[in-house]
């Protein structure tokens, strides 16, 4: 057994409950997560073991202690889980994902392992949502930017600050219509604006115009909302062509996730007033964003928090112990990950 080859486990374990490897960024507040899967497990948590807290034992030697006895691992946030860790962990059956996303997840290993990965399902669908409109009127009504203005005490001495633009009866292009895509669409079909989409496939129970080419979406949308996952396939899918074909008025909201568009492109199309403006809440070298983007005030700028309330972490919480229980259960898993399906 692990725990008589290994001081750090005995040290703490005083329960006969499972096992299980929290594996997450060094600054990430999981308390709620931790909280509830400690009543649960007996948790591992490299952060928090010795030598001490602020010089954690390397993740290669802490998974090689603990790894012959590890079935599940809680990979939490967008925290890297390669192949590379899979190596070290022998025995491990399930990748319980805290996000929705999973691209940070070596799936193809685990599936070629038979390793189930789960995620976050529809906890975070309406969060996500919600801050993709948000995002939206923000860039076209300028709600930041005038915020700005006030502050900086600009508006006694220049007047009026620039008018936006009306969100109604725009033409929204949603690129990727899963969980969150659908629930976007929803929302601003109620705001009195058209829906078009692209996906992988046509959905035909879906009452929106379909577009197999990204490009001819961009051409006939106002704004183009970003929420497929991000594959092999989708990577860069928002490249110069389709901001080229949204044009100097458009507009583009990323909710999905950084690599989805490319940067560098999209930093210079907007410095260069080549496209209307931007909502971005990922970016492709996170937590890093192209300074270009700070004096631009027709870009919307937020830290990958379109997905995090306290309601949508309770309900991530309660699911990813769901799917724990189950798996140890041996029970059918709430929430298998499948491709595509943010
Ligand atoms: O980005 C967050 C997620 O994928 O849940």
């Amino acid at each position: 057994m692990a725990a008589q080859q290994n001081p750090i486990v005995l040290q703490n374990q005083t329960d006969d409950l499972p096992l299980l490897l929290i594996h997450r960024p060094p600054f990430f507040t999981i308390l709620p997560l931790t909280h509830l899967l400690s009543r649960h497990f007996h948790l591992l948590d490299p952060h928090l073991q010795p030598p001490s807290p602020s010089h954690p034992l390397p993740l290669d030697d802490f998974l090689s202690l603990h790894a012959p006895s590890l079935r599940a691992v809680v990979v939490v946030g967008i925290h890297p889980f390669t192949a590379d860790h899979l190596r070290l962990l022998p025995s491990l059956e399930l990748v319980a994902g805290t996000s929705v996303g999973t691209d940070h997840i070596d799936v193809a290993a685990c599936r070629r392992r038979g390793i189930a990965v789960t995620h976050a399902g529809y906890a975070f669908t309406e969060d996500v949502a919600d801050y993709a409109v948000a995002l939206l009127i923000d860039v076209l009504r300028r709600v930041s930017a005038s915020d700005r203005y006030v502050r900086s005490g600009l508006w006694p001495v220049r007047g009026e600050y620039k008018l936006g633009s009306k969100l109604g009866r725009k033409r929204i292009g949603i690129v990727g219509l899963g969980r969150i895509g659908s629930k976007v669409a929803n929302r601003l079909r109620a705001f009195g604006c058209r829906i078009a989409y692209n996906s992988r496939k046509e959905k035909p129970s879906v009452p929106f115009p379909f577009y197999s080419n990204v490009c001819d979406l961009a051409s006939e949308s106002d704004v183009l909302v970003v929420c497929c996952s991000l594959t092999a396939e989708t990577h860069h899918i928002i490249n110069k062509d389709v901001m080229k074909a949204l044009g100097k008025e458009g507009v583009m909201i990323n909710v999905g996730r950084g690599a989805l568009v490319d940067e560098q492109e999209l930093v210079r199309f907007l410095m260069q007033g080549e496209i209307g403006g931007a909502g971005l809440d990922v970016f492709e070298n996170e937590p890093n964003v192209p300074r270009e983007l700070f004096d631009l005030d027709n870009v919307v700028l937020s830290p990958h928090s379109a997905v995090i309330t306290p309601e949508s972490i309770e309900s991530m919480t309660k699911l990813v112990l769901a799917n724990l229980k189950a798996f140890f259960a041996g029970e059918p898993l709430p929430s298998p990950a499948q491709e595509d399906q943010i």
